[in-house]
C-alpha cells in the first residue's frame, strides 16, 4: 500500500479553506492562511504546507488565537506601516497591510511595515515574492519561540527567526532566499518525529546538552544556530528588530505568554520593501543589468540559486499534484466536518 497520497493543486487549496473555516477561523482568515499553505505545499516546502494546518486548528482550539481578529492597518509615519493584528494569525495581517508598504516604499523609497500581536507559523518567501512582484526589494523577518541555544550556549534563548529576500529580476521569477537562522526549522524536526526518522547531528542537542540524532529528544532540548556564533548573532538581530525595535515580545516572551499551551507563537514581524526606481532614477535598469551578471556567475558554474528548486517544484505539481504522507492525509480529514 503507498504510504503517500497524490492531491491536485485544487483540492489542497479546497481542504486548507475546508479545515480552517472547520476550524473557527473567519472565512478572510480561512482564505488568507490557506493561500500561504497552499504555497508551501505546491512548492514542497513540507515544514510549512498542509502539515500546518494541524497547528493553526489547534491553536485556536486552545483559545489563544482570535480566529474574527480583524487586522487594524495604520499610517505611523511616511515610511512606517503599522498593522495590529488583534491577536489574529499574520497572513491576513499582511494582506491588508501590504498595499500600504507599497505605496510608501515607492514614495520614499524606503519603507517598513511593522505587524504586532499576531500568531505567526508561516514561511516568509510568499511574502518577500508578494512583494517583489510589485518590483520592489524585500526583507522580512520574524521570532518565534525560544527553542534554540546560542553559540557557545546550551540553553534555547533564540526563536527559529527566519528571514527571507528577494529581488525582483527582469526576465523571470525574483532571486528569493528564506530561512530560519537555527540549522533547520523546527517544522522539519517535527515532521522527522512524525516519520519515525532520526535527524542529523548539528540540529539540535537533547536537555543534557549532548548531540542528539533522536527529533523528540531534539524537540525537548535545544535547537542549535546555523553556522555558529553568525547564525547565532543574526538570531539576536532578528529578535531585537522584529521584537523591542517595533514593541512586540522575543521569542522567550512569546514562549512564556503561550503558557504551555503550545499554540503558534504570537510576537511581532518587521517586513523592508526598497524602491530601486528612486535609490537609481534613470541607471535602475544598467545596475540591475549587473545583477543579472551576478546571478548568471553563480548558475554558469553549476551552483544554484536559492529558489530554483521551489520554482521547479512549483511547476511539477501543476503537472502532477502534490504527494504528502497518508498519516498527514487522515489527520486533516479528521479536521473536517463529517
Ligand atoms: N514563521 C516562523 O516563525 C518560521 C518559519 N520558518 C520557515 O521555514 C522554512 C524553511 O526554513 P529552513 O528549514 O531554514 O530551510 P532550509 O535550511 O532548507 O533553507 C531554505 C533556503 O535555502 C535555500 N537553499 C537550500 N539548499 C540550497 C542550495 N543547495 N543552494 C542554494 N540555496 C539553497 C532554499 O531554496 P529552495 O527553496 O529553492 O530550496 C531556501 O531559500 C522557511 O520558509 C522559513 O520561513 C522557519 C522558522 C520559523
Ligand atoms: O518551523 C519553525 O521553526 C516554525 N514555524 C512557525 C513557527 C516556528
Amino acid at each position: 500500500m503507498s504510504e503517500e497520497v497524490t492531491l491536485p493543486l485544487d483540492e489542497v487549496r479546497r481542504i486548507s479553506i475546508d479545515v480552517l473555516k472547520a476550524g473557527g477561523l473567519s472565512d478572510d482568515h480561512a482564505h488568507a492562511i490557506a493561500e500561504v499553505v497552499y504555497a508551501g505545499q505546491r512548492d514542497e516546502c513540507h515544514s510549512h504546507g498542509l502539515y500546518r494546518l494541524l497547528g493553526c486548528v489547534r491553536s485556536v482550539r486552545e483559545g489563544k488565537v482570535n480566529p474574527n481578529a480583524v487586522p487594524d492597518v495604520v499610517d505611523h509615519a511616511p515610511a512606517v506601516v503599522r498593522v495590529d493584528a488583534h491577536f489574529g494569525f499574520s497572513p491576513l495581517a499582511f494582506e491588508r497591510g501590504k498595499p500600504m508598504l507599497v505605496e510608501k516604499a515607492r514614495r520614499m523609497g524606503l519603507a517598513a511595515m511593522a505587524i504586532n500581536n499576531c500568531y505567526h507559523f508561516s514561511a516568509l518567501w510568499p511574502e518577500v515574492e508578494a512583494i517583489s512582484a510589485e518590483g520592489l526589494v524585500a526583507l522580512a523577518m520574524t521570532p518565534s519561540h525560544s527553542w534554540v541555544a546560542p553559540a557557545g550556549g546550551n540553553k534555547p534563548v533564540f526563536g527559529t527567526n527566519p528571514i527571507a529576500f528577494a529581488w525582483p529580476r527582469p526576465d523571470g521569477p525574483p532571486f528569493v532566499f528564506d530561512f530560519a537562522t537555527s540549522a533547520i526549522a523546527r517544522g522539519e524536526i517535527e515532521l522527522h518525529r512524525r516519520a519515525g526518522k532520526p535527524i542529523p547531528t548539528g540540529w539540535a542537542i537533547d536537555s543534557e546538552g549532548n548531540p542528539t540524532n533522536d527529533p523528540t529528544a531534539a524537540l525537548a532540548g535545544a535547537m542549535l544556530t546555523f553556522g555558529g556564533h553568525k547564525g547565532s548573532a543574526l538570531s539576536a538581530m532578528i529578535e531585537l528588530m522584529a521584537g523591542p525595535l517595533i514593541g512586540d515580545m522575543t521569542s522567550a516572551e512569546s514562549m512564556a505568554f503561550d503558557e504551555e499551551v503550545g499554540a503558534a507563537p504570537c510576537h511581532g514581524e518587521l517586513i523592508l520593501a526598497f524602491d530601486p526606481k528612486v535609490f537609481l532614477g534613470a541607471d535602475a535598469a544598467q545596475h540591475v543589468s549587473r545583477a543579472e551578471k551576478m546571478f548568471e556567475s553563480i548558475i554558469g558554474q553549476g551552483a544554484r540559486l536559492p529558489s530554483q528548486r521551489r520554482y521547479e517544484a512549483r511547476e511539477r505539481s501543476k503537472v502532477n499534484g502534490v504527494r504528502i504522507p497518508n498519516a498527514l492525509y487522515d489527520d486533516l480529514q479528521a479536521l473536517l466536518p463529517r
